[in-house]
């Protein structure tokens, strides 16, 4: 997949030259020329930022909300390019946002959750990208869906546009959460052994649609080997247009990032070598009981599936899985081990025993 580091690459060469992870800020939205100006000076004063962002058209929920300043700000951008000397991105949902960012010198494209949902939309766009050689970020769907996610990062590669990052904004979801958009962490770290060459860029803002939610999140992202941060910024948040809960001041950016932590990849240090070694071979042991405790396990499932099958008797038993349900998390708690992890990796633990079961059952005598 995308192409690895080559010196036109905007993405990777930039990451090499700095070493450390690409920050793109601005507003939710571009509302004014002044306050578009105001954050990007803001930014500019903090010597870190690396790309500047802005809503120009925005996809809203709902209608009647703002939906962006659209065309009228792109030469805004432009000014921000020339003033501070920080590249400029926006968002693209059509190929009429194309033609009209990039005959305004925008740098870098980016194509929203709604857009990336939509192969029909995203081949579109990939059309219109074709040949433009522009750097391009796509965020992930909106839907928990990895699949789509690399089919519009693959539609894009394939009309040649190979300069290339996947954005982490978060899933809907209807489950309660504390986030905006549910984060399912598992989700970019599946895109990323997918594409171990793919730069990864974390969007706080929406993962947690408040402000107090952006440093643990932004840590988080950083302790899994993102590569960037995406975050909203807006010279007086509160009075955004859109997003306000999620924006913070250019300069409170500023102490967000120095109090973010960067960690390195690995270690040289022998003895942290050393140690670290002999806890994994530790863990290695601890798999490998773990593993034939699953499979002796299994085997008295496979038992009692026979036993069950001479005397008539049905695989799902459900006074007995309450039971096991309720032991089990009792046991963890007592042992400190995270009782909602042993809760789901008993509900996986009942569907295997059910599907070996049920082959029991119904292999032909
Ligand atoms: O105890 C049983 O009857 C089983 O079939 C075993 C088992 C389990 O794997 O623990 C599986 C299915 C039942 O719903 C309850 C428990």
């Amino acid at each position: 997949m995308p192409a690895s580091a080559t010196p036109e690459n905007f993405f990777s060469s930039r990451l090499v030259a700095k070493g450390s992870p690409l920050l793109i800020a601005g507003p939710c939205s571009a509302e004014t020329e002044e306050q578009v100006l105001a954050t990007a000076h803001g930014l500019k004063a903090l010597g870190r930022v690396d790309l500047f962002r802005a809503g120009i058209w925005k996809p809203r929920t709902k209608p009647g909300g703002f939906e962006g300043m659209g065309s009228v700000a792109l030469p805004w951008l432009q000014r921000v390019k020339v003033e501070t000397g920080i590249p400029t991105t926006v968002e693209v949902a059509t190929p009429r946002h194309v033609e009209e960012a990039l005959a305004h010198g925008i740098d870098v494209l980016w194509i929203g959750a709604r857009t990336t949902v939509n192969p029909f939309a995203i081949q579109e766009l990939a059309d219109a990208l074709a040949g433009t050689g522009v750097p391009v970020m796509v965020k992930n769907p909106v839907n928990p869906d990895v699949a789509l996610w690399a089919g519009a990062l693959e539609r894009l590669e394939r009309a040649g546009i190979t300069d290339l990052a996947a954005i982490h904004r978060g899933f809907s979801t209807f489950a309660p959460s504390r986030y905006r958009n549910a984060p399912t962490w598992i989700l970019p770290i599946e895109l990323k052994s997918r594409f171990p060459q793919l730069p990864l860029i974390c969007d706080p803002s929406h993962i947690g649609g408040r402000r107090d939610l952006l440093l643990p999140i932004a840590q988080k992202a950083l302790d899994l080997d993102y590569d960037g941060l995406m975050i909203e910024t807006h010279p007086d948040p509160d009075k955004a247009l859109s997003d306000a809960a999620q924006q913070v001041t250019p300069a409170r950016l500023g102490e967000i990032i120095s109090e973010l932590h960067f960690r390195y990849r690995s270690s040289n240090n022998a003895e942290y070598l050393n140690k670290a070694e002999e806890l994994r071979n530790k863990m290695d042991e601890a798999d490998r009981e773990i593993m034939e405790g699953l499979a002796r396990r299994m085997a008295l499932v496979g038992e009692l599936a026979e036993y069950k099958k001479e005397n008539d008797v049905k695989i799902l038993q459900m006074d007995r899985w309450n039971e096991i349900f309720e032991s089990r998390q009792a046991w963890a708690r007592k042992l400190q081990v995270n009782e909602k992890f042993i809760a789901e990796l008993y509900k996986l633990i009942h569907i295997e025993s059910i599907r070996r079961q049920t082959e029991i059952m119904q292999r032909p005598d």
